[in-house]
């Protein structure tokens, strides 16, 4: 153990070198710094040579050692869930963290054609101190000439209590190392912090569904002329959704659902194709994971589709409240019923299913009912990135991101 003084050295050397290269670890990496924006063409930044990547794992300082997380096993699958749920992200004043449920992991980290060795932990003493993750996916960029199959990076957590010992650095090379080790190049993720370099950054946006509950809990705050009624009959909703044909979605609809969504998705300079397989891992509903309705007209005809996914907030100190239930809305695709009426009728029946807040990033055409349906803007910035890839236009607008990362 390091004696107080020895902390307080390291500590203070870190600051240093943050001081001195913020970046260090960020200018390693083939991210376009921002003179490189002009100079690079679209595509790929550095060329992968399979023949280069290492094969063996990246060394760790000594009694920690990596492991392939089996989410599938119930004890392996806790443990994952308490670092998370104790040591993931935090907003600015630190009074929410994130609380992602087992089943919520199972559902993000498991979809068909998952590779093992992509949930990747760190331990010391059989204790897991470190986490990170992969997905395959194939992303559409641009134009619908390039797909790139490739990762999607998340969770990303080392605990509290190690921190400033550049253990994130390290798994994200590692992880970056098992991706490469299957020829694949890039990888796609989100991030609350800026690093280099954003190719998108958006905002988040929230509705309220029980203000009383968001001021206790210190979500909204009151002006001076507001009252807690005033914002209940403010934000008050029917009691049932107005669209004809809602209903929540089944097995048989998942062959229209699929071709629904990769019609709809082709608008957008950034989106993924989903096979059948994946839209059923995806969207068939699962209870406090993911909610997926679908409108059906006359002869079985499924003409849209809204869903959002249940991502609780742990309240950190609150007297009366543990947690804060949040719906995050997924993918909506509308094309008879009027996007602002379906995504009305989202939030009647998350404010049914016992949600508090309804979020929603400025992505995809959200604009086009945010404001109608009383949401309102967050601090909360999500920044998109893509790892060893130029884009042709060095930024896009929230508006032409076609991907959801939970
Ligand atoms: C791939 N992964 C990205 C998704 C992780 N997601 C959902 C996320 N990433 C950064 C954010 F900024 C954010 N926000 C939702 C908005 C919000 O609700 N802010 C208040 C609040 C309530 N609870 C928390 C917990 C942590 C941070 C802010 N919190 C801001 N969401």
């Amino acid at each position: 153990q390091l004696t107080v003084v020895q902390k307080q050295t390291q500590y203070n050397q870190q600051l240093i070198d943050k001081l001195n290269k913020p970046h260090q670890f960020w200018e390693t990496q083939p991210m376009p710094n921002i003179n490189e924006l002009e100079s690079l063409k679209p595509g790929p930044i550095q060329e992968g040579i399979l023949a280069d990547v290492r094969k063996d794992p990246f060394n760790l300082i000594s009694k920690f050692e990596w492991c392939n997380v089996d989410l599938r096993n119930e004890e392996q699958a806790q443990q994952v869930y308490t670092l998370l749920k104790e040591n993931y992200v935090e907003d600015d004043d630190n009074m929410f963290r994130f609380d992602y449920s087992i089943d919520f992991l199972r559902w993000a980290l498991l979809p068909p054609g998952q590779h093992p060795d992509w949930i990747v932990g760190v331990k010391v003493n059989q204790k897991l101190v470190g986490f990170i993750t992969g997905i395959p996916v194939t992303l559409h960029i641009e134009n619908q000439q390039t797909k790139v199959k490739m990762t999607e990076i998340n969770f990303l957590c080392v605990h509290k209590k190690i921190r400033a010992n550049r253990l994130a650095p390290v798994l994200i090379k590692e992880i970056t190392r098992r991706v490469h080790i299957k020829n694949m190049w890039q990888a796609v993720y989100t991030a609350g912090i800026v690093v280099p370099t954003p190719i998108s950054q958006t905002r988040y946006y929230h509705r309220s569904l029980n203000a009383k509950k968001l001021i206790e809990v210190g979500f909204s705050s009151l002006s001076a002329r507001q009252t807690i009624a005033r914002q209940q009959k403010l934000y008050k909703l029917p009691e049932e959704p107005k669209t004809q044909g809602l209903r929540a979605m089944k097995k048989k609809d998942v062959a229209q659902v699929t071709k629904l969504l990769n019609e709809y998705l082709k608008q957008f300079k950034l989106y993924f194709k989903y096979t059948e397989d994946e839209v059923k891992h995806w969207f068939l509903p699962r209870k406090d994971v993911i909610s997926t309705y679908v409108v059906e007209k006359e002869q079985g005809v499924v003409t849209d589709f809204l869903s959002f996914y249940n991502l609780p907030s742990q309240v950190i100190k609150n007297p009366k409240h543990t947690h804060l239930r949040a719906a995050y809305s997924y993918y909506n695709v509308a094309t008879q019923t009027p996007i602002v009426q379906l995504m009305y009728d989202a939030l009647i029946l998350a404010k049914n299913e016992g949600y508090d807040v309804f979020n929603a990033l400025d992505i995809m055409e959200n604009e086009k009912f945010l404001k109608e349906l009383m949401f309102c803007p967050g601090d909360g910035q999500l920044n998109y990135y893509l790892y060893n890839w130029k884009l042709e236009s060095n930024m896009l607008k929230p508006e032409e991101i076609g991907i959801v990362l939970v």
